[in-house]
Order: structure tokens, then C-alpha cells, then sequence
């Protein structure tokens, strides 16, 4: 593969992508024509104050939500563009998922919880490659666990798995580690970072949390809906001081 192909399999962006929820004078326009760039091969944290639009952004960006206008691209793909069940089938076979309550299937063990996706789209399961993301995120010895079974620092990890083992084209996050304490947080946060630095993922973050942003690249500041700035190189002193800027 080229450099110029893996560029193009992570790439996300945005183009004037407006969400409005509601309609008349109680109208919110969460998204305010927000433009932003995500390459390849890199961990990028959004961040804004509460209300900012940080949810509605990665939801329309993961195709888990409509914007009302404008565009997002996931390599080629241009998901405004696409219906329902060719979006639902980018959904599975581009994009990994982990969210701040794990949302795995309580019956399942957590490599029935690794695999489902794949087995349910008929794909075959690469084992070398679901034993590199295993053994990374040192869940060898707990795959026949069931969630209940396991701690909120392995069900996320499992969750991470999950996301991983179908080689998406990028890993959406939203508030990673909203549920765990900030040890536990910590692997997760490092799983996804090695993930980006030795795997090539291209992940994208949500958090309120200065040091799990600290963990990305580069942050990405929302306010009222728009795109106010970023950071290269975040330091959670660096994000904190713009933040209170912002009024976060
Ligand atoms: N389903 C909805 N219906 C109506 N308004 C909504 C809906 N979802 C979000 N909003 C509004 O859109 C705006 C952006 O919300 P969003 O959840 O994207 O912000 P956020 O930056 O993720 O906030 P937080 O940090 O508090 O989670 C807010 O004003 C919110 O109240």
C-alpha cells in the first residue's frame, strides 16, 4: 500500500455541516457550519465547552446522525450522500465505535463481544490481528469472561477490541474514559494512542478531560457550534489555559 492510499483509507472531514435541532424561536443550531480536517494516522481530541456541539459533530461525522446541510467525507466516501443501507453498511465495515458505557451485550463473552460484528457481516476474522490488539490491550486471560465478569477499565478495553478488530478506517470516542477512574482511564487512553503510533488508526475523540486530550495530537476547540481553533502537541496546561478562554 502507498503512503498516498493510507492517507486517503483514515481521512474525515467536514464541510459547512449544519445541525439544527427543533424549529421556530426554541430552534438550536448545534452545528453552525463546522469545516474541519481529521488525516490519517492521527489521534485528535475535540474539546469545547458543554453545549458546544462536541456530541452532534461526532455523531454526524460517524454517520450516527443527519447534519441538515453540507458535507462529511470518510475516504471517498461522502456520507451525506449515501442511504440508509449504504450507510448503515459503512457504518460496520469503516468505522469503530467506543463510547463512554461500553455498550457491550451482557450474554456474550468478550471475544463473542470482539467478534459479533464481524462474524454477523460474514467476515473472516484476521487472528493475527485480533491477537495483536488482545495481546496489546492484555486481554488474553479474560476473553471467556463475561462483561458482568469483568472491571469498567476491561469492558472498555474489550470495547476497544471491538472497534479495532475490523480494521475500520477511523475509531470514533466518544468520552472514552467518562466512566473510569483516571488509572484505568490512563490504559485506555495509552491503548489508543499505541493504536495510532504503532497500528496507523486514525482516532477521534471526545472528552471534557485536559489529560485524556493531552493523549491526542492535536485538539480540535469547538464553541457555539463552530470551529474556534486548535492545539498541536497538547499539554493539559495548554488545553485548560485555552479552554478558560472559551468559558468552559
Ligand atoms: N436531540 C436534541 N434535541 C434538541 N437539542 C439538542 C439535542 N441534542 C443536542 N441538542 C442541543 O444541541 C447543542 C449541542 O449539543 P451537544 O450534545 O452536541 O454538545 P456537547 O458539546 O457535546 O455538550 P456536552 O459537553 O454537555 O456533552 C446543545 O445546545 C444541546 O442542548
Amino acid at each position: 500500500m502507498t503512503v498516498s492510499q493510507v492517507e486517503v483509507r483514515g481521512a474525515v472531514s467536514s464541510r459547512e455541516l449544519v445541525k439544527v435541532y427543533g424549529s421556530g424561536p426554541t430552534a438550536v443550531r448545534a452545528l453552525d457550519g463546522v469545516s474541519v480536517q481529521f488525516r490519517a494516522g492521527e489521534f485528535t481530541a475535540i474539546m469545547g465547552p458543554s453545549g458546544s456541539g462536541k456530541s452532534t459533530l461526532l455523531h454526524c461525522l460517524a454517520g450516527l446522525d443527519r447534519a441538515d446541510s453540507g458535507t462529511v467525507h470518510i475516504g471517498s466516501a461522502e456520507l451525506t450522500s449515501l442511504n440508509d443501507t449504504r450507510l448503515t453498511r459503512l457504518r460496520r465495515d469503516k468505522i469503530g465505535f467506543v463510547f463512554q458505557s461500553f455498550n457491550l451485550l451482557p450474554t456474550l463473552s468478550a471475544e463473542d463481544n470482539i467478534l459479533l460484528a464481524l462474524r454477523l457481516a460474514g467476515r473472516e476474522v484476521d487472528r493475527a490481528w485480533f491477537a495483536t490488539i488482545v495481546d496489546l490491550l492484555g486481554l488474553r486471560d479474560r476473553l471467556r469472561h463475561k462483561p458482568s465478569e469483568l472491571s469498567g477499565g476491561q469492558q472498555q478495553r474489550v470495547a476497544c477490541a471491538r472497534a479495532l478488530v475490523g480494521r475500520p478506517d477511523v475509531v470514533f470516542a466518544d468520552e472514552p474514559t467518562g466512566n473510569l477512574d483516571s488509572r484505568t482511564g490512563a490504559g485506555v487512553l495509552d491503548f489508543l494512542r499505541t493504536s495510532v503510533r504503532e497500528l496507523g488508526q486514525t482516532v477521534v475523540m471526545v472528552t471534557h478531560d485536559p489529560i485524556a486530550a493531552s493523549y491526542a495530537g492535536r485538539v480540535v476547540l469547538l464553541a457555539d457550534g463552530r470551529m474556534v481553533g486548535e492545539i498541536y502537541d497538547p499539554t493539559p496546561e495548554s488545553v485548560l489555559s485555552v479552554l478558560s478562554r472559551l468559558g468552559a
